[in-house]
């Protein structure tokens, strides 16, 4: 088993987190067990699945199934959309629990704002209060725009601790990044390596900086992540990649590196396509 010091994050709760989560976006069944495991093997702490991924029955069987104990590890849920009314996301969030087979996460966040249907106040609430319950650790929320955190803050005067959002080197979304920040709420980044729809491990500035660095594209990307006080939720299934994902904490990038990989932001263009909060739709 990997000794690794994956460095950590503090939250504005107190509780602190890896810095670097295991992804499980089609990490299902038999297959996503075998993963997630040797995931755990190489040294990943924090999991990150969704009600909407239909796999927390697969992370629940590697959680028993690895050697590393329950609380070493951290399981984190997200709520889906159609639970969004208050006591249907109490019930969502003890059913994952029971799916997964364990009796609290150590975080859990409301997936989408999902605006339009307007209900993520008291699916808010809701997490506000299954963590008194003693049923999560740390809430959280994804894909939160700054008029939707300034919402749930000003009716609950609750603010998250984190809130995960889309974030790789051709759309960095670098003003949520820092408005979380202004806020004392740590990024999460999804899709940081652009999920195979982009070209951005074959980009021509990321591959010379890891030429410089004797690095992997990917190693770059999140150290970029890092070095912005960013935690970096990454999807492999692949032992080498999971490996080389958290061999991320024996270099420093310049001033000037994460300048240039700054400025391979597209803006709106960069977004995957039908992603931007205020119009996605859950049609699971
Ligand atoms: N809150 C939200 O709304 C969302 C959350 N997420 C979360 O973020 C996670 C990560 O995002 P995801 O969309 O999965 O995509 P990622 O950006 O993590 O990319 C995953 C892809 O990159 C490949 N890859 C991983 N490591 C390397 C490497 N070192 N070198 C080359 N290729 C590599 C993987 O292939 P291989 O498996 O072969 O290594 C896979 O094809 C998700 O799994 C999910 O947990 C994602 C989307 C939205
Ligand atoms: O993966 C997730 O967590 C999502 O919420 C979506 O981005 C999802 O991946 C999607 O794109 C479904 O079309």
């Amino acid at each position: 088993m990997e000794q690794l010091n994956i460095q950590s994050m503090r939250l504005n709760d107190e509780t602190n987190l890896p810095s670097i989560g295991f992804g499980t976006v089609k990490v299902k069944g038999a297959q996503g067990v075998v993963s997630t495991l040797t995931a755990i093997e190489a040294g990943y702490r924090l999991i990150d699945t969704s009600t909407n991924y239909n796999n927390e029955g697969m992370v629940g069987e590697a959680v028993r199934r690895s050697s590393v104990p329950r609380e070493e590890l951290l399981v984190s849920s997200k709520l889906p959309g159609a639970s969004h009314d208050y006591e249907r996301a109490i019930l969502m969030i003890q059913e994952s629990l029971y799916r997964i087979g364990i009796d609290y996460f150590d975080k859990y966040l409301i997936h989408w704002p999902l605006p339009k249907q307007d209900q993520y106040v008291e699916a808010w609430q809701a997490l506000v209060d299954a963590q008194k319950f003693g049923l999560i650790k740390t809430i959280g929320v994804s894909n939160f725009l700054p008029e939707h955190l300034e919402r749930i803050i000003e009716e609950t005067g609750v603010t998250p601790a984190t809130n995960q959002i889309e974030r790789h080197p051709y759309f960095n979304n670098n003003e949520l990044v820092e408005y979380n920040k202004s806020r004392g709420i740590v990024t999460e980044a999804w899709s940081p390596l652009g999920r195979e729809l982009n070209d951005v491990l074959e980009n021509e500035t990321i591959v010379s900086i890891a030429k410089k660095y004797n690095k992997q594209p990917a190693q770059i990307i999140i150290r970029w992540n890092l070095q912005n006080d960013i935690l970096t939720v990454v999807k492999s299934s692949n032992y080498a990649h999971q490996k080389a994902n958290l061999d991320v904490f024996d270099f420093e990038l310049t001033e000037e590196d994460l300048r240039q990989i700054d400025s391979l932001d597209k803006g709106e263009a960069g977004r995957v396509e039908g992603q931007h909060p205020n119009e996605y739709e859950e049609f699971d």
